[in-house]
Order: structure tokens, then C-alpha cells, then sequence
């Protein structure tokens, strides 16, 4: 007789990288990146079947989201393969939306489940994906429990995202929920050094295959690390593991996570990052998007046909974030509020991004983001700010103090400021900027108490 699992609640930061943009691809760099107080929480309780029945059968429901529901049967395949899902049809006249981020999650976590625990101890399960109201800037409803999560009340492939990087703090409170839910403490704890590197490694493997590309990886890390300086895996560690159903996956998988014969090299250091005491970190929303993709290539074209321009910036680059995040620690640590050195700090990485720019024809920095910034900057209160990331239209981060007085300053200013994106290009998408609620949070992954979802769990 199994014994009864119990439910389980996992949650993950968003993050913002707020400086080592293109720099933190390459393991010669670093990224400065700031975990977020949006969280992502996964809820997995045990599936309540029928007297008798026996299914192998896990239920995904983001409830705050209209007909996000997915239902996967899930089974062991032969040579090793690990476990296999498959995503079963919720009623004949549903069309198949699939979900690879959560489809890629389940199957890897599972197949690392199965190599320490037998198939049948892999019982049904019924999870739930609950968000912060920052990740998308879509109008919500407030349930009539005041709960703070919201209804959103539009299908999730309609909710327009603000790049909080949802997918990561997805991938990474999923797969921490599972391995919870369903490994004996002794397999896997979180809140052990060990637990949480496990977690990085099965989290970036699930995020890159789901993603189709391996990026630097900088969200997953703070999703699981919360706020740190980063540098990255090798990107060959995620070339040889295969993909579940193919031969001996699931004894690559073990060995990749376990780091058994596997060296991951990614390096975070926590104490390296910091925001003082009386600042904190403004993220404001640009209603019209730049395509990361599309900018990540031209700038590693640009790097492989200009090595020696690129290298020049780079090199240089790396230094002045540096400089910033040694200044952010420097304050942190003497409690002073002489910002003036932080504001060069931030003016000199700036400089150095347009040139950038420039010589790499994307706009990184663009010009309607320089007004943006300039104006930003200018009111009383605000230290600086960046575009963060690829930069491009998206977002713009700000470092303020942390004054009501200042935040409604900066609400002021944004209320009828548009960006305006494809000026030269001529299809120009205008967008409007709003400040979102969210500001900087150390800590990373984390146990949540399962009951405080009220409403969003009970009765599914
Ligand atoms: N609340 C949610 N429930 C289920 N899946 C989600 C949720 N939020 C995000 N996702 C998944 O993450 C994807 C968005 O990821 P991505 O395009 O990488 O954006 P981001 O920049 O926010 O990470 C969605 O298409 C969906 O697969
Ligand atoms: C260019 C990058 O170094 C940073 C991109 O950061 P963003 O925060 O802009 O990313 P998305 O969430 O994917 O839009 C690419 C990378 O590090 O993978």
C-alpha cells in the first residue's frame, strides 16, 4: 500500500536583469539580476479517482485564466526513456492547446522522480499554476474572497505579458513542486544547498528544451536563487542528455541532475548584489515589444564580424557593471544616501549601451527609450534607470528611492507618455508605459503554505 501523499505549494520569483545584458551569453561575463516580489505558485495536491480505477493521470489548471486546463496520462517507456506524457483530450469538441513549458516540466521532472521512486508510487496528481498580477498587464478582477491573486478572465494566450520572465518562475515551481510532492525529504529537500542546485539543473534542462534554445539562463538561476550575480553553464552540458522516450533519458537525466560524472559551472554569488536600504527597484511596462530572438542574433553577428569593436565594448562594459553593483553593496553596507556615484555609475553603463547600439544597428537603447530614461531620471527622487535585458521597447527599470512621494511623482510622468516603436521604420506601434507594482526580493524558490490559496485550489 502507497503511502498518502500530501499537497504541497512551491514558489518562484520573476526576475529583471538589470545589467550584463547580450554580456551574460558568454561565460567570460556576468549578469547583474534581480529576482522579483511577482511570484509564480504551484499548488499539487493527490487526484481524487474513483473507487477502484486506476489511472495514470495528472490534471494542470491555471484557474485564473479562462479554459486553461490540461489533462496528461503519463507512462514509463522502454530502454530507459523515462516517462513519456501525453496530453489527453479534455472533451472531443475541446481543441488541443498544448502548454510545452508545463508539458516539458511534467515529463522531466517525472522521469527524475522515477529513477528513485517505482511507477506505481507515481500517483494522480491535480496541480494548479497560480500568478502574481504583475506578470501581464491585463485588466483583473479581485474574487470575492479579496484574495491576492486575481481573475484575469481572458484565455492565458490572450493575456498580454510584461516579460517578467513567467515561463522560468513557471518551469521552476512546477518542477519543485512535483519533486516535493512526490520524493521522500531525503531525496530532495529545498531548503538544502544540495535540493535547490538539483532543481537549477532539472529547471534549466526542462526550460531550454521547452524554449527550443538554450539562452544564458539567467531566469531560471534567479528563479531558483533569487537576486545574484551570474554566470552561466556551458552550453554543451545540455547537448547530450536526449529528449524523454529516447534511449537511457532518464539515466542521463539522473546524471545531469545529480551532477554524477556532469559538472555544472554555472557560479551565483548572492553577496555580490544588493539594493540600500532606502532604494528600491521600479519596473514600468512598455505596451508595445521588442523580439529578444531577433536582437540576440544580430548583436552575436555583429560580436563575430566586429571582434575586436565588440570586444573593446564588452570588456568595458563589464567593468562599469561591475562598478554599479559594487556601488549598490558599497551603500548597502555604510546605510549612506550620497546617491551621486550611483548615478554615474548607471550614466557610464548607459553611454556605453547607445554606443552599442550604434555599432551594432539594434536598438538597444533606442532614442524614445533615452527620452524615456531622461525624463525618469530627472525627477526628484530617482537615481536612474536602465533598459533591462535585451532592452529594446519593452521595459524600462528605474532605482528610486523608496518614498510614496517619488513612486506618485513617477506615475505623474508616465501617465501620457507614449513610445513610439518604428519611427524609421515607418510602422510605428505606439505604446503606452505603465508603472507595475513589483520591486526587487532577494530570496529565490520556496516552500508556500498550501492553504493560503483559498478559492484558487479548493473545489477542483
Ligand atoms: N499562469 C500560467 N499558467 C500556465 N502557463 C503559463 C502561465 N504563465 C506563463 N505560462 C507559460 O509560459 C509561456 C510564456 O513564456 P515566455 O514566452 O517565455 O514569456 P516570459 O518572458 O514571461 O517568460 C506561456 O506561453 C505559457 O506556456
Ligand atoms: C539578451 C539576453 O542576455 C537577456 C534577455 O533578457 P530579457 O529579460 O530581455 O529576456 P526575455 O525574458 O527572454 O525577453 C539573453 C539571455 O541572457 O538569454
Amino acid at each position: 500500500m502507497a503511502a498518502a501523499l500530501s499537497r504541497k505549494a512551491v514558489s518562484a520569483p520573476g526576475k529583471v536583469l538589470l545589467a550584463g545584458g547580450y554580456l551574460v551569453l558568454d561565460r567570460e561575463h556576468t549578469g547583474l539580476v534581480f529576482g522579483l516580489d511577482a511570484r509564480i505558485h504551484v499548488h499539487i495536491e493527490p487526484l481524487q479517482t474513483s473507487q477502484g480505477v486506476v489511472l495514470s493521470e495528472i490534471i494542470v489548471k491555471s484557474p485564473q485564466f479562462l479554459n486553461a486546463n490540461w489533462e496528461y496520462g503519463y507512462r514509463l517507456t522502454e530502454g530507459e526513456g523515462g516517462i513519456a506524457v501525453t496530453q489527453l483530450r479534455v472533451s472531443v469538441d475541446d481543441p488541443l492547446l498544448r502548454n510545452p513549458f508545463v508539458e516539458t516540466a511534467l515529463s522531466y521532472a517525472l522521469t527524475y522522480i522515477s529513477t528513485s521512486l517505482p511507477h506505481h508510487l507515481i500517483q494522480p496528481a491535480s496541480i494548479s499554476i497560480i500568478a502574481d498580477t504583475d506578470y501581464y498587464s491585463q485588466p483583473a478582477k479581485r474574487s470575492a474572497s479579496n484574495s491576492r491573486f486575481l481573475n484575469f478572465d481572458v484565455p492565458l494566450w490572450d493575456a498580454h505579458k510584461t516579460g517578467l520572465g513567467s515561463s522560468a518562475a513557471l518551469v521552476t515551481a512546477f518542477t519543485g513542486a512535483l519533486l516535493a510532492h512526490y520524493l521522500p525529504k531525503s531525496r530532495f529537500d529545498l531548503t538544502t544547498d544540495t535540493g535547490r542546485q538539483r532543481l537549477h539543473n532539472l529547471s534549466q534542462a526542462a526550460h531550454c528544451a521547452a524554449q527550443g534554445k538554450v539562452g544564458s539562463g539567467f531566469d531560471v538561476a534567479s528563479a531558483v536563487y533569487g537576486s545574484c550575480l551570474y554566470k552561466r553553464f556551458s552550453p554543451s552540458i545540455l547537448q547530450s542528455h536526449g529528449e524523454p522516450g529516447t534511449p537511457l533519458f532518464s539515466k542521463k537525466l539522473k546524471a545531469l541532475v545529480d551532477e554524477n560524472g556532469v559538472k555544472w559551472d554555472t557560479e551565483i554569488v548572492k553577496s555580490a548584489v544588493d539594493i540600500p536600504k532606502g532604494l528600491r527597484l521600479v519596473m514600468c511596462d512598455v505596451d508595445c515589444g521588442s523580439k529578444t530572438p531577433g536582437m540576440v542574433k544580430k548583436v552575436l553577428q555583429w560580436r563575430k564580424e566586429k571582434p575586436e569593436e565588440a570586444e573593446k565594448i564588452w570588456s568595458e562594459l563589464q567593468k562599469r557593471n561591475d562598478g554599479l553593483a559594487a556601488e549598490l553593496v558599497r551603500l548597502s553596507k555604510s546605510n549612506s544616501t550620497e546617491y551621486s556615484e550611483l548615478r554615474e555609475c548607471i550614466a557610464r553603463i548607459r553611454a556605453l549601451i547607445r554606443e552599442m547600439s550604434e555599432a551594432s544597428g539594434v536598438p538597444i537603447e533606442p532614442e524614445e527609450q533615452t527620452q524615456l530614461l531622461d525624463t525618469c531620471s530627472k525627477i526628484p527622487g530617482v537615481v536612474g534607470g536602465v533598459v533591462p535585458g535585451a532592452g529594446g521597447y519593452d521595459a524600462v527599470s528605474l532605482l528610486v528611492e523608496n518614498k510614496p512621494d517619488v513612486i506618485e511623482s513617477i506615475k505623474k510622468a508616465l501617465a501620457d507618455w507614449k513610445v513610439n516603436e518604428g519611427v524609421d521604420t515607418g510602422a510605428v506601434t505606439i505604446g503606452k508605459v505603465s508603472m507595475l507594482g513589483v520591486r526587487e526580493e532577494m530570496e529565490g524558490v520556496r516552500l508556500e503554505d498550501p492553504t493560503m490559496y483559498g478559492e484558487w485550489v479548493e473545489g477542483h
